[in-house]
Order: structure tokens, then C-alpha cells, then sequence
């Protein structure tokens, strides 16, 4: 590890400038990091944290502004000189080679070890499992990134940032999607590499996280920094002030639901039964679900339980043995069909599926439900001013901050990208949501927006079937959860044995299968 000169802090960024047209994405960003230091970089979502990391990654050139590195004046002037300092990103949107697996992805643009001329793949895989064993256990080290689970590829980039000495390692949301252990265990090897010497940039909208695991943060709002300190000054209230601009905390608390009882007039509630019957994952064993309407359900499991391919199966876009109903009618068809039968759908990869890159914002959001939009109902031709209507409504609903709503997602930061996903359903008649990690990277006031949405359309009959690693979300909002473990259902949990504890020690395999060992395969039926 390289030693600080001594002759001023290791990293400080100061007065960083970065516009996009009329956007000031950095406005004059300070940040200062020690050696060996753990440190918080939060802020709204659009606040401009991705834009300062790429900044210091080399990929934006600023245009104002000073790095100085151990007292030094320096310029990034590309990924390559970033590394060569040694810094290293794990960006919020991963960046691995699909049809590579880890150990393939780890050593792009490294130095390769070799055996006279020829690659030396043991030594390679070797390394990489070493960090893999430390960080990721039980990370597939041999299967293509393209198949691996969201939280599997977080993990696969971090091994490939640490597979050469780091002077800086930066973290954008590294925890977004990894459940409570999983993400335990990546708490533990930020504060060895910190003990190592390394300094570490974090970025996260867990406030709790960033509390336990911080010892100084740095605030950014509207592209400047409004406050820097130790952790040990600040508590959770305060950083939400700092980052919102003086409003307090309220709207970031998401009240438990009292469980002792099931909510007021469920039972009565009209609606439609929302029901599957099936078998999938590796197990290939029988899991049957029943959603009432005014449920919410929430599905928990370490990465690669299967709570998304349900969902996908349940959305019609991946194929499985069995049945799936609703108001006792069979689903046949893919997602159009479920549209029209009033089934929504927010994945959990939003750049992949959830949005297309080359429409608008405003035509993203008007998507689902071009039919809506028509300026004669008769005639299939959208009025571009209703979309206009709908986007803007949509927007201030869950404060979309956006330079230009007829600009492509792509111009979004992270978070809104996962406001504009889901907030394509708000205003329809939903009888089914289905929503995969609803509020990943999204701050703490939009993600109590998100909540509330959530339980009015729960609350308008609808079922809501949510798959989430947050335990925080899940607990909140969960009427009942089912913990699942490759495909199979391990635990059901309601009522007053709807725990922390218990849903924990379910998903880490303590819990007894609620079904038995020997359970049935349901009808060889293929759902198209
Ligand atoms: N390539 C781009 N073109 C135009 N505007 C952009 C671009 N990248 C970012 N922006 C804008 O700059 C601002 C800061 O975005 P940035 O991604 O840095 O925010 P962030 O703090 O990382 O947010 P999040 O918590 O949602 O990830 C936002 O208003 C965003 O819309």
C-alpha cells in the first residue's frame, strides 16, 4: 500500500464543476477523504454522487475545479490514469462482459499472470478465488455474468476491483441489492480494506449502513457539498436534513403495520384471487401461492433463492410447470395479456427491462398504456399532449428530478431511473403489482412516496406481490412474507411471527419447510 506523503489529506476534490446543458450535476462539490477511512458519500437522488465518481474515475472531465491526491494537484484525464493511481469503481450500473464469467471479467484490462508466453489461467482463477473466498463464497466463479443474479454481478465486479492493490476503492450502492447477510459480509470487508490502509468511497441511500459503517460522510445537494464531518457528529436526522434542505425527517419513516391483526376489512374486500400453482428453479419443487386483494406479500431469500424468477413467471415473461389464475381464470398468454387483465410488472433490472433507452421519459412512462393516450379513442394515435399530462402528474407524484421529460431515461440518475419504472402504473386500475426491490436506489423521501403508492394500490384491492432484500421494506409493508431458498418455499410468516429475527434465521436455513419433504409436482402444464 502506498503511504500518504503527509503533506496534505489523501484524496480532496474542490470546487468540482460538471454541467450537462442547463444541468449543474456538480456545482462546485467539495469532498475530502482520509487513508484507511470509511466514508459516506449521500445525498438526494440527482444530487450528483454518480457524476462526482465519474468524475474521479476519469470518465467525465471536470469543468472547474481541483483533485489533489496526497497534497499534489493531479488531473484523471481517463479510466486508464484512475487506475493507474489505484483507484477503483463498482459503479451503480454494473459493468461486466455478459458472456464472461468472474474470473474472465476480473482480469479485463489487467496485467495477466503468465507462464513464459502463454496466460497462466490457473494462477488467474486462483486469485480470483482467493478474493471470492473472502468476499463471496459462493459466487459461480465459472458461469457468464450474463447468468448470473443482480446481487452475484455486484459481487463479481467487487472481486474484480480488488484483484490488484487499491489505493481507493469507491462503492456506488454496493448493498442495493444484497440481502441482510449478504450484505454483512460485505460490511465486514470494507472495514478490512480499510484497516489494509485502502480508503473507501460510500455510496448509499441506507442511512442506517451508512451510520454503522461510515466514520465520515460528505453530503452533496444539487451538485454541491452542504455539509462533511465525522459520523460520530451527525445522526440519521440530521443527514436527512442536510439532504433535503432542512425538512425533517416524517416523510423517511414508514410506519410498521400492526400485525396483531390483518388489515381492517381485507376479508371483505372485493377483488380478484391472484393464484399460481407451480414448479420451478433448480429444486423444481411445488410452491403455491394465494394473493387476496388488499395483500401485500413480500418474498425473501439470500441471492439466487429464485424471489425474481418467480416474479418473472408470475409477470408471463419466463416459462414454468403449472398454473397461474386470477379471479379463477387461467393466464395464458406473455405481459400484453397480463397488461389488459390489469397485472403490473416493475423488474428489478431496470436498464434491461424495465425502460427503453431510445424513447423519451415521457413516452417510457406512457408505455403500458399507449391506448389511454389516444386523442380519439377510435383511432390508434397518441396525443402527445395527454402523455405530456400524464408524465408531468407521474413526476410530481414521486419528484422525478429531470432536466426535460423528452429526453431519453439515460439523462436520469439511478434513483429517478426507479422512480420512472415504477411510476408507470400509478394512475391505472391494478389488480395484480408485481415489484422487484421497488425502491432500489432510491432516497429515503422518495422511497416513502414509493411506499405510500404501494399500499393505496394495495389498498384499492390489488394484490401486491414484492420482492425486496431491504428487511427494513419488507417489514414495513409485508402483510405476509414467504422466504425462499433455490425455487422452494422454506418459510410463511405472519401475524405476530413476523419477525426480524424470523425471517432472518429462515432465509439463512433455520427454519422447517412448511410443506415437507415429500411434495407433489403440480400439473405438467406449460404456461406459455
Ligand atoms: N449523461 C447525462 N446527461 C444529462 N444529464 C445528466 C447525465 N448524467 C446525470 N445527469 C443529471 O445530473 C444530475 C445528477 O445526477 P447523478 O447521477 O450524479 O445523481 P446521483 O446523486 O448519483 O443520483 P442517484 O442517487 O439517483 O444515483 C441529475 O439531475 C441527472 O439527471
Amino acid at each position: 500500500m502506498t503511504e500518504a506523503s503527509g503533506t496534505g489529506p489523501f484524496l480532496a476534490l474542490s470546487g468540482l464543476i460538471r454541467h450537462f446543458g442547463a444541468t449543474k450535476a456538480l456545482d462546485g462539490a467539495d469532498l475530502v477523504i482520509e487513508a484507511g477511512s470509511v466514508h459516506a458519500l449521500v445525498g438526494e437522488n440527482g444530487a450528483g454522487k454518480s457524476t462526482l465518481i465519474k468524475t474521479l474515475s476519469g470518465l467525465y472531465q471536470p469543468g472547474g475545479g481541483s483533485i489533489r491526491l496526497d497534497g499534489a494537484d493531479i488531473a484523471i484525464d481517463g479510466p486508464k490514469a484512475a487506475e493507474a493511481l489505484g483507484f477503483r469503481f463498482i459503479h451503480q450500473e454494473l459493468n461486466l462482459v455478459p458472456h464472461f464469467d468472474a474470473v474472465g471479467n476480473a482480469w479485463i484490462g489487467r496485467r495477466h499472470p503468465r507462464r513464459g508466453p502463454f496466460l497462466d489461467h490457473r494462477a488467474m482463477r486462483r486469485r480470483v478465488a482467493e478474493i471470492a473466498a473472502r468476499i463471496a463464497p459462493d459466487l459461480p466463479l465459472d458461469r457468464p455474468a450474463i447468468r448470473l443474479t443482480p446481487g452475484q454481478r455486484q459481487m463479481a465486479e467487487i472481486v474484480r476491483a480488488l484483484i490488484e492493490p487499491a489505493r481507493l476503492v469507491v462503492m456506488d450502492e454496493p448493498t442495493s441489492s444484497l440481502s441482510e447477510g449478504e450484505a454483512e459480509r460485505l460490511h465486514k470487508v470494507v472495514r478490512r480494506l480499510a484497516e489494509e490502509g485502502t480508503a473507501v468511497l460510500f455510496i448509499s441511500h441506507r442511512l442506517d449502513e451508512v451510520l454503522e459503517l461510515c466514520g465520515s460522510y460528505t453530503v452533496l445537494r444539487n451538485g454541491r457539498t452542504v455539509g462533511a464531518g465525522p459520523i460520530a457528529g451527525i445522526d440519521r436526522a440530521g443527514l436527512v436534513a442536510l439532504m433535503s434542505g432542512g425538512a425533517s425527517d416524517h416523510a423517511a419513516v414508514d410506519p410498521m403495520r400492526d400485525r396483531s391483526a390483518p388489515p381492517a376489512g381485507r376479508s371483505e374486500r372485493p377483488g380478484a384471487l391472484f393464484s399460481a400453482d407451480l414448479a420451478f428453479g433448480p429444486a423444481n419443487a411445488r410452491f403455491t401461492l394465494e394473493a387476496r386483494p388488499g395483500e401485500i406479500i413480500g418474498l425473501y431469500g439470500l441471492v439466487g433463492s429464485g424471489r425474481s424468477s418467480l416474479l418473472k413467471i408470475l409477470w408471463g415473461a419466463s416459462v414454468a410447470r403449472g398454473t397461474i389464475t386470477i379471479a379463477g381464470r387461467k393466464l395464458v398468454g406473455g405481459p400484453a395479456d397480463r397488461i389488459r387483465k390489469g397485472i403490473a410488472y416493475v423488474p428489478e433490472d431496470r436498464r434491461r427491462e424495465g425502460f427503453a433507452a431510445t424513447l423519451s421519459i415521457e413516452d417510457n412512462l406512457a408505455l403500458a398504456h399507449l391506448a389511454d393516450f389516444r386523442a380519439v379513442a377510435a383511432v390508434p394515435i397518441s396525443s402527445r399532449g395527454k402523455i405530456r399530462q400524464f408524465a408531468a402528474g407521474v413526476g410530481a407524484r414521486l419528484r422525478l428530478v429531470a432536466a426535460r421529460l423528452d429526453r431519453s431515461p439515460m439523462t436520469l440518475s439511478g434513483g429517478n431511473q426507479q422512480k420512472l419504472v415504477f411510476g408507470r402504473w400509478l394512475g391505472r386500475t391494478i389488480r395484480v403489482l408485481l415489484v422487484d426491490e421497488p425502491t432500489r436506489g432510491v432516497d429515503v423521501g422518495a422511497k416513502a412516496e414509493i411506499h405510500a403508492e404501494m399500499r393505496r394500490i394495495a389498498a384499492e384491492s390489488a394484490s401486491v406481490i414484492m420482492a425486496t432484500s431491504d428487511i427494513e421494506e419488507l417489514l414495513a409493508l409485508s402483510d405476509r412474507v414467504l422466504v425462499l431458498q433455490t425455487g422452494r418455499l422454506i418459510a410463511e410468516l405472519g401475524g405476530t411471527t413476523l419477525t426480524r429475527s424470523a425471517v432472518v434465521a429462515a432465509a439463512f436455513g433455520h427454519a422447517p419447510s412448511p410443506s415437507g419433504p415429500a411434495v407433489p409436482r403440480p400439473s405438467e402444464e406449460f404456461i406459455a
